[in-house]
Order: structure tokens, then sequence, then C-alpha cells
């Protein structure tokens, strides 16, 4: 580990239970805080998650002003259960609805962004089980002490919950297999991210709106570079949410989802000039046919599209279709 990271972690890690409300709202002043959740299909625990965020956070205490689930062109109830439990819910597509639209968690996140209000924005997932307010507390609290921080990470244990088995550790696949060996490789600086994947974090506005997103599940992986790009290591953070229990995807999507990683990784280092061949965004995948195939090949071939848009940071976007007076 580089010196440099080694004092980062050091200095810049703390717990979610340092931060107490009370003294975090004193600190808020007249800023507004959003807390914003992604969610595709979330119907079994957006409710939860809204719920517990607005009477603990919203209600109690006032240190959050707005929750807003963005609605990832979801086929289920996510979007009528998450109003019922008195979120805002924005659909994806309904937001600058004047782009083309594109699919996936970032632009969720970024649509997020755009339809937000805070000059403080929290994102959680909206696929948590046993969400607790303090996992919102600990986004904000570095943010509220230390005006020389503006971004917050979130890291915990993960659980792997299969059917009456539970590894504690064991969770986190795509986060150790490919995330974590794809920044020690190629950003150093950034290797002392505990959890790099979490869908947990906590920004100023400013930053935020001047970052590109990538649109798909490379975001966090590109926020995290396109951050230390932006603002330097010293104004990052990560705080320990205790542990995080959520639905697991199966293999075949964990490596899409690894490829859009990898995607997203590429086009920084292309940009840094590090990589001057073009990414194929083709991902050819096997899997056990209900049938022999030809030749009594004992695998169909799954090939899919896992390419990534980039939207450009959102200040760009406000600034070109803002009218001029
Ligand atoms: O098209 C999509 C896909 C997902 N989501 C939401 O994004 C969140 C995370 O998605 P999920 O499929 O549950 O991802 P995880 O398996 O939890 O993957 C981990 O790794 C991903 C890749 O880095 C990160 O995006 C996630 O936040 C992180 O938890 C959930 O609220 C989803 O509903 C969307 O809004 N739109
Ligand atoms: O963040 C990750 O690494 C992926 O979402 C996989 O998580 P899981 O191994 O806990 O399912």
């Amino acid at each position: 580990m580089l010196p440099e990271v080694r004092q980062w972690l050091t200095r810049r890690t703390s717990r979610t239970e340092q931060w107490l409300v009370d003294r975090m709202v004193e600190r808020k002043g007249r800023r507004r805080i959003s807390v914003v959740l992604p969610a595709r299909d979330e119907a079994a625990t957006i409710g939860r998650i809204v719920t517990v965020v607005r009477e603990a956070l919203v209600e109690r205490t006032g240190l959050v002003d707005e929750v807003l689930v963005v609605d990832s062109c979801s086929r289920d109830a996510t979007a009528a259960i998450a109003a019922a439990a008195g979120a805002a819910v924005v659909g994806q597509d309904a937001v600058l609805a004047d782009l083309p639209p594109a699919r996936g968690k970032g632009e969720a996140l970024w649509k997020g962004l755009a339809a937000s209000t805070g000059d403080l924005v929290a994102a959680i997932d909206a696929d948590l089980r046993d969400v607790e307010p303090a996992f919102v507390t600990g986004l904000l609290g570095p943010l509220l002490a230390d005006p020389d921080v503006a971004f917050v990470k979130g890291f915990y244990h993960r659980p792997l919950i299969g059917d009456g088995t539970v590894d504690v550790d064991g969770g986190g696949r795509v986060s150790e297999l490919v995330a974590r060996p794809l920044l020690n490789l190629a950003w150093p600086r950034l290797a002392g991210f505990v959890q790099p994947l979490a869908g947990e974090f906590a920004a100023r506005r400013e930053l935020l709106e001047a970052i590109p997103f990538a649109t798909g599940y490379g975001v966090e992986l590109a926020m995290l570079v396109d951050v230390l790009d932006h603002v330097g290591l010293d104004a990052m953070a990560q705080v320990d949410l205790g542990v995080r229990i959520h639905r697991h995807h199966d293999l075949a999507a964990l490596g899409r989802m690894s490829a859009q990683i990898q995607l997203a990784a590429a086009a920084r280092m292309a940009r840094e000039g590090a990589l001057t061949c073009v990414p194929a965004t083709s991902l050819v995948q096997f899997r056990r046919p209900s049938e022999p195939g030809p030749g009594g090949l004992d695998r169909e071939v799954v090939e899919t599209d896992v390419a990534v848009e980039e939207r450009p940071p959102l200040r760009e976007v406000l600034a070109a279709s803002r009218p001029v007076a």
C-alpha cells in the first residue's frame, strides 16, 4: 500500500456511531440534504427503506429534507410502494426528458442528481435489507463536520446468504474479483477503499455535477476515479456502516456487471493515455443448454452488449439548457 494511502486510511476513515444526529443538524445550518434511491424492481425492499429514512431523519430530526426514489423502468410496484411510504418518486426517463434515454443504475443516479434539490446528496441502494438510519447519518457526518471533505463512501461487512447458509464475509464477489484488482492495478491511490463498489455514498452537489456518470454498473468505480481526479484523495472519506445485507445476483449477471465495470475503467484508462485499443463491448458467456447443441457442445452461447454510455457532467447539460437572459 502506498504510504499516502496508509495515512489517508487513518485520517479519513470513521464509524457511523461517531456521527451524532443532533450535532449534525446543528452543523447542517440552512443547507438542504437529499437522499436518492435508484430502484429497479425493488418492491420487496423499497417501502421499508423509505419509511425508516423518512421517519427517523425527515420527520423526527429534520436532518434530511428530501427522499427521492428514481424508478429505473421497474416492472413491479416499486414506484407505487415508494410513494405510499412517503418518498418523492420520479421515473428515470421523465427527468431531462429531452435527452435520449439510457438504461442502468448509473443513469438512475444521474437523473436522481438532476431531479433532487439537496446541497448535499446521499445515495443508497434500494435492495438493502435491515437498513437503519445510521446508514445515512454515517455518510453525511464527515461532510457536515469538515468542509475539506467532498465525498464519502460507505463500507461494511458483506455476508453471502444462500439457502440456509451464511458466509459472513463471502459477499461482494465482484468487488473482490474485479473492482479491487483493477483499482490496485491502475489507481493504487484508491486501494484504501474497503468497499469500492458500495452503492452508499454522499457528496457535495457541486462535485457530483462536475463529473461524468457511467450509465450502467460501472458508475461507482467511475465515480471513485473521477472524484479522485477532481478533488484529490484527502477530500475523500469512508465510513463503516456495519453490515450490509442485499439480494444476490446469479453468476452470469455478476459477469455482465463485471464487464460493465471494466468498460468504465477502460474509458478512464484511455482518457489517461494508459490504454490505446478500443475495448470490445460484446460479452460472450456460456450456459448449460436444455438440449445438446450442434457438434455435441454442452454449452449454449449467450452474447450480450454490455456497452455503457457516459453522461457528461450535469452542470454542462444544465448550462446548455438554461435560457439565456
Ligand atoms: O438498471 C438498474 C439496475 C439497478 N438499479 C438499482 O441500483 C441498485 C444496485 O443494483 P443491484 O443490481 O442491486 O447491484 P448490486 O448487486 O448490489 O451491486 C453492487 O455493485 C454494483 C456495481 O458496482 C453497484 O452499482 C451496486 O451499488 C453495488 O451494491 C439497486 O437499488 C437497484 O434497484 C437501478 O436503479 N437500475
Ligand atoms: O458488489 C459486488 O461485488 C456485487 O454486487 C456482488 O455482491 P454479492 O457477492 O454480495 O452478491
